[in-house]
């Protein structure tokens, strides 16, 4: 059966401009179009021209090489022609290869915010899409509040709709821009739309997800007829976001339902780097990567329970909707006190530690394991604090040094101009090769002040721990109150840029961070000698 092509637009350069907390600079806009490009998008909205100097600078050339690079704008105003229109001029003379036009369908809209007639509001679709057509742009039409205007008034909504298509505006998007409509609604009115004369191929879907439907609006304005979906990357976009592009690919070219009937343009190849797409992009928004995330997330194919583990390395199929492979996501099987031997034994081989299941060893592990966890410590996101427990506790792990002990001073004073002035300072003594080794540091606040002291002075393994550096330090207070216990979680890199993560658990803060600290030092050392750290892929 010959699938019908579904046309992916991707608007997180416009839409996902909106979303608070997003400012992208016109070097963001470069990364990220690039990005789009290389996967395969037949979309790319780059933007506003006119509306702001980045969005002006970023369209003064052709960003896209594969995609149709898409300007966006509003249709002309009431009461002038196409041609005096200035925001309309600006539009057309940015380097784009089509323009989308947004457009009011809701006739409330037209008289509230507008504040012209219908049919002036229609002569400005129609003359828009026409001038956009006349300056070589391929055109097209954000029907703005279209299901919500076609609710008020469908025949109005529908005559938006129907100047566009007549106009010659290649694809006519059908938008849910306040985000409240539902599936349902979604299938009865693109239904109604195609009814009325404009055909599937020339509808496209812009759904926000206010009712968290996007996703599920996109899908059933496709089954309905539409032929283009609108979204963005990782689902940012105004209020709550759009529809995320990143789940619709996942289930458009895996779930047969859909993968049976219509065809992208990502093929396997390209769907294998989704993962990578979704987090190079939290890379350069400098966000953390949603652990959640369908398909892509962190946790997509995680499991901490032991029956979902035994089952799973018997057979991947058993707790896994599709191959996480084929997504470019890998499955984990974590430790915890909610795992069994099964999670254990398959964290251990990836980390290139073979135990026999009925070594009694690996049940000494497992009861250490839960009973710290019953104590505060948290072994699935310690990958690093997790190995040396389990190197300790089945093998051994060479001392490279100890601790003699540590003292931090915290002081609030004034300085000579009379502002407060907060010192950190830390004191460390360690031990190498029996010779005591002590440093005195200052740093912003008493945990930097600690980690500067602890690898100040490591004699003879110094140099090998001038290149590890601290990058994330999460503190999580558990039971509440200030005498509550603390729990540490430390992320550490260094030159070869792998990453890793190591606990601290205590009723102090400090001691809790030095815990983590130490842990993490020990684990570069034991990377240094490829004793650790060898990850192996499930
Ligand atoms: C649903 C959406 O997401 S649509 C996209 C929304 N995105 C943005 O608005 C971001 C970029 N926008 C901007 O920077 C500015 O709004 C600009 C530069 C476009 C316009 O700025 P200003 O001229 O100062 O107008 P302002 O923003 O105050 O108001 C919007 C004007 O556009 C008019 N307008 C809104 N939609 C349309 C439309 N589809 N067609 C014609 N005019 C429209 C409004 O009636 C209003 O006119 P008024 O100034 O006479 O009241
Ligand atoms: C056009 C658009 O962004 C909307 O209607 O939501």
């Amino acid at each position: 059966m010959t699938r019908e092509r579904i046309y992916l637009f991707d608007t997180t350069l416009r839409d996902g401009q909106q979303t608070p907390g997003v400012d992208f600079s016109v070097e963001d806009k470069i990364a990220i179009s690039n990005l789009l490009d290389e996967f395969g998008f037949d979309y790319v909205e780059g933007g506003y021209p006119g509306a702001n100097p980045t969005d002006t600078a970023f369209f003064s050339r052709k960003r896209t090489e594969r995609a149709s690079f898409v300007a966006f704008g509003m249709t002309k105003r009431a009461g002038i022609s196409a041609s005096n229109d200035p925001g309309l001029s600006t539009l057309l003379q940015a380097q784009s290869d089509a323009v989308c036009f947004v457009a009011k369908s809701w006739d409330y809209h037209v008289r509230v915010a507008l504040g012209c007639s219908n049919d002036e509001n229609l002569e400005s679709i129609r003359d828009s899409v026409q001038a956009a057509r006349g300056a070589s742009r391929e055109a097209m039409v954000d029907c703005e509040h279209f299901f919500d205007g076609y609710k008020a008034n469908p025949d109005y909504a529908l005559a938006c709709a129907r100047t566009a298509y007549d106009a010659g505006a290649r694809w006519i998007v059908l938008c849910d821009t306040n985000g409240g409509t539902q599936p349902h609604e979604v299938r009865e009115i693109v239904a109604a739309v195609i009814a009325a004369g404009i055909p599937g191929t020339a509808l496209g879907i812009h759904a926000h997800d206010d009712t968290g439907q996007a996703v599920a609006n996109s899908l059933a304005a496709i089954e309905a007829g539409c032929r283009q979906i609108q979204g963005t990357l990782n689902g940012i976009g105004e209020r709550c976001g759009n529809a995320n592009l990143v789940t619709l690919i996942g289930t458009l070219c895996l779930k047969d339902v859909y993968a049976s009937r219509f065809e992208t343009a990502i093929d396997p190849e390209r769907l294998s780097r989704l993962s990578s797409l979704s987090h190079a992009f939290d890379e350069l928004l400098n966000r953390s990567p949603n652990h959640q995330a369908p398909y892509v997330g962190a946790s997509a194919f995680a499991t901490k329970a032991g029956i979902h583990a035994s089952a799973l390395l018997k057979d991947p199929k058993t707790y896994e909707h599709v191959a996480p492979e084929s997504v470019g996501n890998f499955r984990k099987v974590m430790v915890s006190d909610q795992g069994g031997k099964s999670n254990f034994i398959n964290a251990l081989k990836r980390r290139g530690i073979e135990v026999a299941k009925d070594d009694p060893k690996l049940d000494t592990l497992i009861s250490i394991v839960k009973e710290r966890e019953a104590s505060g410590y948290a072994y699935e996101g310690a990958d690093a604090s997790f190995e040396l427990l389990a190197r300790r506790t089945l093998g051994t792990i060479p001392e490279f040094f100890s601790i003699e002990g540590f003292r931090v001073m915290i002081e609030r004073r004034f300085d000579s101009l009379g502002r407060i002035k907060i010192v950190s300072e830390a004191v460390v003594k360690i031990v190498v090769d029996g010779e005591t080794h002590m440093s005195v540091a200052e740093g912003d606040g008493p945990v930097n002040a600690l980690d500067k002291a602890l690898r100040k002075d490591f004699g003879k393994y110094q140099h090998e721990i001038d290149d590890l550096m601290l990058a994330d330090f999460k503190v999580r207070i558990l039971n509440g109150g200030t005498e509550a216990i603390t729990r540490v979680l430390i992320e550490s890199t260094d030159s070869s840029g792998v990453r890793w993560w190591t606990v601290g658990v205590s009723e102090n803060i400090i001691d809790a961070s030095f815990q983590a600290l130490m842990d993490s030092v020990i684990y570069k050392l034991m990377k240094n000698r490829e004793l650790a750290g060898k990850i192996a892929a499930e």
